[in-house]
C-alpha cells in the first residue's frame, strides 16, 4: 500500500538545495548544523555547498563542459571544496560525477556509468558518473572518510517550505481540510501528529471549536490545502491569531491514499485506556470514500472517520511524505478524539487561565502545569499537559483516574517505589518514533531494553505490594485494587523482546576504546573480544570503525556472524603468531605488523640499528621507509594476510550491521506493543503525580455527578497559594455553592481583594477535578462541565488590528453564543472597557443573557455596583433569589480599616454587595505621590453628595475649578 501511495505521491512540494545532516537526512537544524560541524571536523565531511534546482537548460559551454543548472553547481562545489569528495543528492541517490567517479566508484566497489547531459547530439555530454541509494550514505560516507582518509562533501536537497527539519523535536502538525461541495459545511477534519512521539490523531470540529482546539494542541506548524491560500476562508480567521508557521500545500491526495498509511497492528487500539478514554486508534481497514475500524480485530467500538477527516489525514500525511522523505515514519491511522468526552475550553481560557504558561512571566513558572507537575518522566509531563488542557467529561473515566489517585495516595511507600522505578525509564515512546524513523543505534536499542525491564521491575513490584497486603490481612479489598489492575493488565509482556536485544546487543563503550596504538585500554577490549592480542593500527583502526559505527552485536546473534568473527579470530591469530617467528627469525623484538594509509600493510622496526641486521639481508623483506630510529618493510606474507584481516573485518561489520537492521526490524514490528505500554506507564506516571500533589498540598477527591452544581467548600486557588506560602502569607479560603436556583454569582469588592483569584480557582478545581486530580478545597461535589469559559483581564491585540475593548467583546460574544447550562463561565469586569454607561449596559446584557438564555454556572466579578441595583438588590439581608432574576445570588469581599488609616483585605467572601472600590489604597499601596492621592481623595469627597455622571459640563468645569 505504501509504495501506491508513493508512486501516486511524486509530485513533490517545490524543492531546494542546501547541505544536510548525513545522518539523518533531515534539513539542518540549528543544532544538527552544529553537531555536523563537529563530525566534519572530527570525520574529514565539509560542509555547505549549495545549489538551487531550476528546470534543466543544458548549453555547451566553451571549454566543452556541460552547463546546465546542476553541472555548474556541481562544478562550483567542487572548485570550492577541491580537495573532497563531492556527494550530491539527486532524489533517492547520491551522486558523483566526473574524476571523482572513477575514485569512489573503487572506494565502494560500484558500478561506474556514463551519463549524457542536454538532448540531441549537438549538446549532449558524456562523463562519468556513479551513484548509491541515499539511504546507505551514512555508512557509505563514514567508509570513505574512516576507511579511506578521504574529506566528502556532502550536497542536500530538500523541499523549500519544510521547517520540519528546523527542530529536533517537531511538537505538533496540525492539518485541517475544509469542507467543499455538498458536505456540511459547519464541519472540519482536523489531525494532527507528534512527529517525535507518533502520537497522531484526528477529531471532527467546526469553524466555533477550531481556535480552541489549535490553543489546546499547541501546534509548532499547521498545514492547509493551498486551494483557500488566497481566499477569507473562516479556517485563516481561525488561525489568524496564531502564532504558528502555516503551509499551504496543494495535496497530491485523495481519499484513496489514506489506504497507504501503513498499519501495524490493531493492538493500539485497546491502549486507551479507562483511564485515557480516548477513542481507539485504527488498523487500516478497505478505505473507499470513508476510513472504517470495523475490523472484527478491533475489541473497541468501531467508529468511522469522516470524509473531512480523511482528506485532513491525507493532506498531513503528503506534507510529512514530502518533507521527511526516506524518513517518513510508518504511521497508524490516528485516533480518534471526541470532543463529546472532553471539557472543552476555549484558547482565551486556556491562555488566562495560565494552565500550560504564565502570562506574565512567558514561561511555565507560574502556571498551573508547574504547581501541579510531580510527574518523573517526560512523556508523562506531556500526558499530564494534555489531560489539563482538555480534562475529561465521562464521569466513568474521571471516577476512574480518581479511584487510582486514591489508591497510590493510601500507600507511600509503594508510590515512592514505584516513583524510583519510573524515575530510571526512557521516553520508551520516542526511541521508537526514532527506529520508526529509521534512525536510532545500539544505545537507543539498549535504552529500550532497560525501559522494558524496568516496566517489568513495575509489575513485579505490583505484585509484591498485593502479595503483602493479602499476607498481612490487611484490608484487602479487591475493588480497591481494580483500578490498578484495569490499567495494568493493559500492558503487553515484551520480555522475549527486550531478551533477545539484550543477548544480541553489547554496550559499544566507546569511552573504553582508544584509537591510540598500545593503550592501556587495548587490554580491556582484548578480553571483551576474546581474540587476539593484537595492539596494532589495523585492529585499532577496525574497532574504531565498530564505535563509529555504533555497532557491537554478539556474535552468538547469528550463524554468519559467528563464523565470522571465528575467521576473524583465526586471522588474529595467525598474525600474532607471524610476528612472533618473525621476531625470533630475524632476533628483532622490536618488529610489529601494522597497516597505515599511507604505507598500507607494513613491517615495523621500532629499533631499526638493533634489529635490522638480519632483516635486511632477505630479499623477501623491501625497505619502503625510514627514520631516525624507526625502519617500515614491505613484506608480501603479511600483506596478504593483513588484507585478509581488513576484509574480513569489513565483512564482520557488514553482518553486524544487518542483525542490527533485523533487529530494528523487530523493534518496529512491536512498535504498536511498546507505545502502548509506554502509554500505560504515562498514565502511572500522571496518576502517581496526582496522588503525590494530593499529599503535598492536602487536596481532596472530588465527587463528580450528572447535574449543573457546583459545590466547592473552602476552596484554593493552587498558584496563588503556593505563591503566598514562599511569602510566608497564608491563603484565604473560600466557598463556592452554584445551584441550579442560584448557579449566577454576582462578586463586588475592593481592588486587590480577591475577586479574580476566587473566580480563577472555581474555574481551576474543576479543571483538576474533571482531570482526575484531588482538589484544593475542604471539600468538593460538582456537576460535569462540558465547557469553560472566562473572560478576565483584558489586554489589547494591536497587532490584528483590536483594541482592548473589541478583545473584550469578542470574548464575551463568544461566551454568550456557546455556553450551555452545563457550561461554567467565569468573568471579571466586563464592560470597564468603554464609558461606564456603555460598560453598565453592555454588562447588564451581558447577565441578561447568561441568566435567561445560557443558564450556566457563572461568576461574575464587576466594581460596577449599580449594576447590583439594577438586578434588583436590596440589601444583605434579601434571600436569594428575590431580585429579578430569580438565580442571581451576590457576594463580596471587603477591607477591614484599621486605626490610625491603615487597612486588611479581608479575602473572604461574604453574601452582599461591596459599594466601595478603596481604589485610592490600591493606589497609595503602588506608590502614587501623596499629592496626586490627595487630589483624588478631594474629587471623591466633591463627588460624593452628586455622582459625576449626573453633573453637566458647567458644574464638572467649576469642580476642577475649585480643585485645581
Ligand atoms: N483568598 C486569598 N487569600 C489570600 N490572598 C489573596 C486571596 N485572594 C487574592 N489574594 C491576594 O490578593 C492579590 C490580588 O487579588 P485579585 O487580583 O484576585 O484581586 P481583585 O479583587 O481581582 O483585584 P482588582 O479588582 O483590582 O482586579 C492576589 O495577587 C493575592 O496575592
Amino acid at each position: 500500500m505504501t509504495q501506491n501511495l508513493m508512486q501516486r505521491r511524486k509530485k513533490r512540494a517545490r524543492k531546494s538545495k542546501d547541505i544536510v545532516d548525513t545522518d539523518t537526512g533531515a534539513a539542518p537544524t540549528k543544532r544538527t548544523r552544529k553537531k555536523k560541524d563537529a563530525v566534519q571536523e572530527d570525520d574529514h565531511v565539509e560542509k555547505k555547498p549549495k545549489r538551487t534546482v531550476k528546470p534543466k537548460k543544458v548549453a555547451e559551454e566553451s571549454d566543452g563542459q556541460p552547463s546546465s543548472t546542476l553541472a555548474k553547481e556541481i562544478r562550483e562545489n567542487l572548485s570550492k571544496f577541491p580537495h573532497c569528495l563531492l556527494l550530491t543528492r539527486v532524489g533517492n541517490f547520491y551522486e558523483s560525477y566526473f574524476e571523482q567517479a572513477v575514485e569512489i566508484s573503487k572506494i565502494l566497489n560500484i558500478k561506474l556509468t556514463t551519463r549524457r547531459w542536454g538532448k540531441g547530439p549537438m549538446v549532449q555530454i558524456a562523463f562519468r558518473c556513479v551513484g548509491f541509494l541515499s539511504y546507505t550514505s551514512t555508512n557509505t560516507s563514514k567508509f570513505m572518510v574512516q576507511q579511506h582518509k578521504r574529506f566528502v562533501a556532502m550536497c542536500e536537497e530538500f523541499p523549500k517550505y519544510t521547517s520540519l527539519g528546523e527542530r529536533e523535536t517537531i511538537i505538533s502538525l496540525l492539518s485541517a481540510y475544509p469542507t467543499e461541495g455538498n458536505l456540511d459545511p459547519t464541519t472540519l477534519g482536523l489531525t494532527w501528529i507528534d512527529v517525535s512521539t507518533g502520537e497522531f490523531y484526528s477529531k471532527r470540529t467546526s469553524y466555533d471549536s477550531l481556535r480552541d482546539d489549535i490553543a489546546r494542541i499547541g501546534p509548532r506548524e499547521i498545514v492547509l490545502d493551498k486551494s483557500i491560500e488566497q481566499s477569507t476562508h473562516p479556517v485563516l480567521e481561525a488561525i489568524a491569531e496564531e502564532d504558528t508557521v502555516v503551509s499551504f500545500i496543494a495535496p497530491s491526495y485523495s481519499a484513496d491514499n489514506v489506504t497507504a498509511v501503513e498499519s501495524e497492528s490493531d493492538e493500539e487500539s485497546s491502549a486507551e485506556s479507562a483511564l485515557q478514554g480516548e477513542a481507539s486508534p485504527t488498523p487500516i481497514a478497505n478505505v473507499t470514500d470513508e476510513i472504517t475500524t470495523a475490523q472484527d480485530t478491533s475489541p473497541s467500538t468501531p467508529f468511522v472517520y469522516t470524509t473531512q477527516e480523511t482528506s485532513a489525514i491525507g493532506l498531513l500525511t503528503t506534507y510529512l511524505q514530502a518533507n521527511l522523505l526516506e524518513h517518513m515514519p510508518h504511521l497508524l491511522l490516528p485516533n480518534r478524539e471526541d470532543s463529546g468526552g472532553r471539557m472543552q475550553i476555549d484558547s482565551h481560557t486556556i491562555k488566562a487561565l495560565e494552565i500550560r504558561e504564565s502570562m506574565r512571566e512567558g514561561g511555565v513558572r507560574g502556571s498551573l502545569m508547574s504547581s501541579v507537575k510531580r510527574t518523573i518522566t517526560t512523556s508523562g509531563t506531556r500526558l499530564l499537559a494534555r489531560w489539563l488542557c482538555s480534562p475529561s467529561t465521562s464521569i466513568q473515566e474521571i471516577n476512574a483516574r480518581q479511584s487510582l489517585v486514591a489508591f497510590l495516595h493510601s500507600r507511600p511507600h509503594f508510590r515512592t517505589d514505584l516513583l524510583d522505578l519510573l524515575a530510571k525509564a526512557e521516553d520508551a515512546g520516542r526511541i521508537v518514533q526514532k527506529f520508526l524513523l529509521g534512525k536510532g543505534d545500539p544505545n537507543d536499542m539498549l535504552a529500550l531494553t532497560a525501559t522494558v525491564n524496568i516496566w517489568n521491575n513495575i509489575q513485579r513490584r505490583i505484585t509484591l505490594e498485593r502479595e503483602m497486603e493479602s499476607l498481612e490481612q490487611r484490608s484487602f479489598d479487591a475493588t480497591e485494587w481494580a483500578s490498578l489492575d484495569t490499567l495494568m493488565n493493559r500492558m503487553v509482556n515484551l520480555e522475549e523482546l527486550a531478551q533477545r536485544i539484550s543477548l544480541a546487543v553489547e554496550n559499544p563503550a566507546p569511552s573504553q576504546l582508544d584509537e591510540s596504538q598500545g593503550s592501556s585500554s587495548e587490554a580491556t577490549n582484548e578480553e571483551s573480544d576474546d581474540y587476539s592480542q593484537d595492539t596494532g593500527p589495523l585492529r585499532a583502526e577496525w574497532r574504531y570503525g565498530r564505535v563509529k559505527f555504533g555497532i557491537k552485536i554478539k556474535p552468538e546473534f547469528s550463524p554468519t556472524l559467528l563464523e565470522l568473527n571465528n575467521i576473524l579470530k583465526d586471522l588474529w591469530q595467525q598474525k600474532a603468531r607471524m610476528e612472533e617467528r618473525l621476531q625470533l627469525k630475524y632476533d628483532a623484538p622490536s618488529l610489529t605488523l601494522r597497516s597505515s594509509p599511507g604505507q598500507g600493510m607494513h613491517v615495523h622496526l621500532a629499533k631499526s640499528k638493533r634489529d635490522q641486521r638480519q632483516l635486511n639481508a632477505d630479499p623477501a623483506f623491501v625497505s619502503i621507509s625510514e627514520t631516525g630510529t624507526t625502519r617500515s618493510y614491505f613484506y608480501q606474507d603479511w600483506s596478504q594476510l593483513g588484507q585478509q584481516i581488513f576484509t574480513t573485518s569489513i565483512a564482520v561489520l557488514a553482518a553486524e550491521k544487518e542483525a542490527f537492521e533485523t533487529l530494528r526490524t523487530e523493534v518496529n514490528l512491536h512498535a504498536p506493543s511498546l507505545r502502548r505500554n509506554a502509554r500505560v506507564l504515562d498514565e502511572l506516571d500522571v496518576t502517581l503525580a496526582f496522588a503525590q500533589l494530593a499529599t503535598d498540598l492536602n487536596l481532596v477527591r472530588p465527587s463528580i455527578q450528572e447535574d449543573t452544581t457546583y459545590n466547592v467548600i473552602n476552596g484554593r486557588h493552587p498558584t496563588v497559594e503556593l505563591g503566598l506560602l514562599t511569602s510566608g502569607r497564608v491563603f484565604t479560603p473560600n466557598t463556592v455553592a452554584l445551584t441550579p436556583s442560584s448557579h449566577f454569582h454576582v462578586i463586588t469588592g475592593p481592588n486587590m481583594a480577591g475577586k479574580s483569584t476566587l473566580l480563577r480557582q472555581t474555574a481551576l478545581i474543576a479543571i483538576l477535578a474533571q482531570s482526575g486530580s484531588f482538589v484544593p478545597a475542604d471539600a468538593c461535589s460538582m456537576g460535569i462541565v462540558d465547557k469553560l469559559f472566562s473572560r478576565v483581564g483584558a489586554k489589547d491585540d494591536l497587532f490584528h488590528d483590536r483594541s482592548t475593548f473589541m478583545v473584550e467583546m469578542l470574548e464575551t460574544a463568544e461566551i454568550l453564543r456557546r455556553a450551555t447550562p452545563r457550561s461554567l463561565v467565569i468573568m471579571d469586569e466586563v464592560g470597564r472597557g468603554t464609558t461606564v454607561k456603555d460598560g453598565l449596559a453592555l454588562a447588564f446584557a451581558t447577565i441578561h443573557h447568561l441568566v435567561s438564555v445560557n443558564r450556566c454556572r457563572t461568576l461574575f466579578a464587576t466594581h460596577f455596583h449599580e449594576l447590583s441595583d439594577m438586578l434588583g438588590y436590596k440589601d444583605s439581608s434579601m434571600p436569594a433569589g428575590q431580585g429579578i432574576f430569580n438565580t442571581v445570588a451576590f457576594h463580596c469581599t471587603t477591607v477591614n480599616e484599621m486605626d490610625g488609616g491603615t487597612f486588611s483585605y479581608s479575602y473572604r467572601l461574604r453574601p452582599g454587595v461591596n459599594r466601595d472600590s478603596h481604589g485610592l489604597k490600591v493606589a497609595q499601596l503602588a506608590g502614587m505621590p501623596i499629592l496626586a492621592v490627595a487630589v483624588a481623595q478631594d474629587v471623591l469627597t466633591a463627588l460624593k453628595s452628586k455622582p459625576a455622571e449626573e453633573l453637566d459640563a458647567n458644574e464638572l468645569a467649576s469642580l476642577g475649578q475649585a480643585l485645581s
